[in-house]
């Protein structure tokens, strides 16, 4: 039996987990579930899987959240310390950080330091404080198993190789709603337009950064850090079908790749369940269906925002937690209808550009530079 704490249990990957714990009941446990302000949902969520703890970040709803599990065993907590303490606690063995956004960087080092299992979904942490969870790992021996797609992909494909092998790897990028489009077409582009991702169905603000390729920048430094490759070793090409959800070349010329249905069921799964692999609980690929695969240069003319995470990922120290905490900023903005889609990637070289690059970060530093970066953009936008 796996004993999970769901951070984020309310979102598109928290449910899809969610979905597979429903299925597979004798194998996975619930002890927690957090959501940011979606009391209703996460309250059927404690009424169905019956854990011993929630957390709601927003406080206000702490008292209805109380009152309506009154007849369940159930603890109710509230803010980032909720957060921190159900990624801590000794009945759990792994925390799903399926959070958006830089929010899961202190319940991420937590779990670490507590010596759990992390199936990694939150991206934003990984970007923002590479170096310091890759020394917290080793110090305390704990292990993140990657659920982004094409990192679990990556981390399927390099299983059975040495790491010393690898001549590069190759991130798959569907292009989003806009491939094709050049920036004249994109001047009046919608929030609406921006989160119609053509093969994922997935929250608002990951759909806004695949639509500017702003996804795969965070994935390269994602990758960077997860795999302990140089950004030379790093390659995106763009595959519209998302059917080859990575691969990895090896010296020798072969690539091994991982292939799948669109479904983030698959590796949500197998990040819980590894090394183990069970029976299938989505749809089974069927390649005559899909005919062709295809794939082709991203257009970073048009797509800055691939150039400027490679950028930043170079440059290194608290250069890429600028340019996340910027995007994440400039994406609430674009998705509240304040800026254009084309004002994004102008924010975000901005923010680079304003930056002074500081070294030997430590958590604290992170989240001063998280606030700073996000005051910066809204004066830019007065
Ligand atoms: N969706 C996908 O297919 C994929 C997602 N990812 C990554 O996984 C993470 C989650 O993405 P996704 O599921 O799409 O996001 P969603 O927006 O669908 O869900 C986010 C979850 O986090 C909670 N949350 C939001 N803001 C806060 C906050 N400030 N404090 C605490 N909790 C918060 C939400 O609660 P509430 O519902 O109450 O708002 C919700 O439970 C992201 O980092 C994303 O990049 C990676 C690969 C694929
Ligand atoms: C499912 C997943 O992992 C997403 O990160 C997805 O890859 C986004 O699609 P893009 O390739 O369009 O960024
Ligand atoms: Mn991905």
């Amino acid at each position: 039996m796996r004993r999970l704490c769901i951070l984020g249990s309310t979102g598109s990957i928290g449910t899809q987990a969610l979905e597979i714990v429903r299925t597979k009941k004798e194998e996975f446990k619930i002890i927690a579930l957090t959501a940011n302000s979606n009391v209703e949902l996460l309250i059927e969520q404690a009424k169905e899987f019956k854990p011993s703890y929630v957390v709601i970040m927003d406080e206000s709803k702490k008292n209805y959240l109380k009152d309506k599990l009154a007849n369940l065993e159930i603890e109710v907590l509230t803010g980032i310390e909720g957060l921190e303490y159900v990624s801590t606690l000794k009945e759990v063995d792994i925390v799903l950080t399926a959070v958006v956004g830089m929010i899961g960087l202190r319940p991420t080092v937590q779990a670490i330091r507590s010596q759990k299992r992390i199936a990694l979904a939150n991206k934003e942490t990984m970007v923002v404080a590479g170096e310091i969870i890759k020394k917290e790992l080793k110090e305390y021996k704990a292990e993140i198993i990657p659920v982004d797609s094409e990192h679990n992909a990556i981390f399927q494909a390099l299983q059975g190789n040495k790491k010393d092998e690898v001549a590069r790897i190759i991130l798959t990028a569907s292009g989003g709603p806009f491939r094709g489009y050049k920036k004249e077409d994109l001047k009046d582009v919608t929030p609406e337009m921006a989160i119609k991702h053509p093969r994922w169905n997935m929250g608002k603000k990951i759909s806004v950064d695949s639509a500017t390729l702003m996804n795969k920048a965070l994935e390269v430094i994602e990758a960077h850090w997860l795999f302990d490759l140089d950004y030379d070793k790093i390659d995106v090409i763009i595959h519209p079908q998302s059917i080859v959800h990575s691969m990895v070349e090896y010296i020798d010329g072969s690539i091994i790749a991982q292939l799948g249905v669109t479904d983030m069921k698959l590796p949500i799964k197998y990040a819980l369940e590894y090394p183990k692999r069970t029976d299938n609980i989505s749809d089974y690929l069927d390649l005559k269906a899909v005919a062709k695969l295809t794939f082709e240069e991203a257009d970073t003319e048009t797509f800055e925002c691939l150039k400027l995470g490679y950028l930043a990922g170079k440059i290194g120290g608290s250069m890429p937690t600028v340019l996340n905490a910027a995007n994440e900023e400039a994406v609430k903005l674009f998705l509240e209808r304040k800026i254009s889609f084309l004002e994004i990637p102008k924010l975000l070289q901005s923010a680079i550009e304003n930056h002074k690059v500081e070294h030997n970060l430590t958590i604290e530093k992170i989240i001063t530079i998280e606030e700073s970066t996000k005051k910066y953009i809204n004066e830019l936008i007065k």
